[in-house]
């Protein structure tokens, strides 16, 4: 069992197909038995990812902080739930809980834990793999920027190999569950 860390869109105005996939990688991660360490939310995407979860008989943890606790309706239902007194420590608590990141299909604030994560990773602050969901290509375009940091030589190709592209959620857990393995 692992605790899997899961950054997703808050957005409510996105289509069912979005929800549907956090709803599914949730339940994905109960099935396996890992517990989803969250964003603490209830809105969007993170709100699916943990009620899927949840539904399926997993167990979730989440960290939001005290700005946000009303406006993203705080995931009372959550087996722990943890308020920080801002955004930075929410980020540091998350991936301090988590053994390896999922990222799904989100918005800036997702890019925001997403580069923290990949940033202190190439930075030798931990070795959690990242891997991310490219649903439908949803991140070919953050790729081919990342691909051109590599060819004009503004970042390393190990520092890009940290991150892990998949386009499915079945297909993500293998490639963290063979990570944390290895
Ligand atoms: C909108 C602009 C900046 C927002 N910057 C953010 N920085 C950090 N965290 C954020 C930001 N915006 C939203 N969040 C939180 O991250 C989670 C996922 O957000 P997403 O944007 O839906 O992917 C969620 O909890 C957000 O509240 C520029 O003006």
């Amino acid at each position: 069992m692992a605790a899997i860390g899961v950054f997703c869109g808050s957005s409510t105005q996105i289509s069912k197909g979005y929800l549907d996939l956090a709803a599914d990688t949730g339940a994905e991660l109960a099935r396996r038995g890992h517990l989803v360490v969250s964003g603490g939310g209830s809105v969007g995407m993170m709100g699916a990812l943990v009620a899927g979860c949840r539904a399926a008989g997993g167990r979730t943890y989440g960290v939001i902080p005290e700005v946000l606790y009303g406006r993203e309706i705080a995931d009372v239902g959550s087996d722990e739930l943890v308020v920080t007194t801002d955004m930075a420590e929410r980020k540091n608590r998350m991936i301090a809980a988590a053994d390896a990141f999922l990222t799904l299909p989100g918005g800036v604030g997702t890019m925001d834990e997403l580069f923290e994560v990949w940033t202190t990773g190439h930075l030798g602050l931990h070795r959690k793999p990242i891997v991310l969901v490219s649903t439908d290509g949803f991140y070919d375009g953050l790729m081919s920027y990342v691909d051109t940091l590599v060819r004009d030589r503004f970042l390393s190709a190990e520092a890009r190999d940290l991150l892990r592209v998949v386009h499915d959620v079945p297909a993500a857990v293998d490639v963290l569950e063979a990570a944390l393995a290895a």
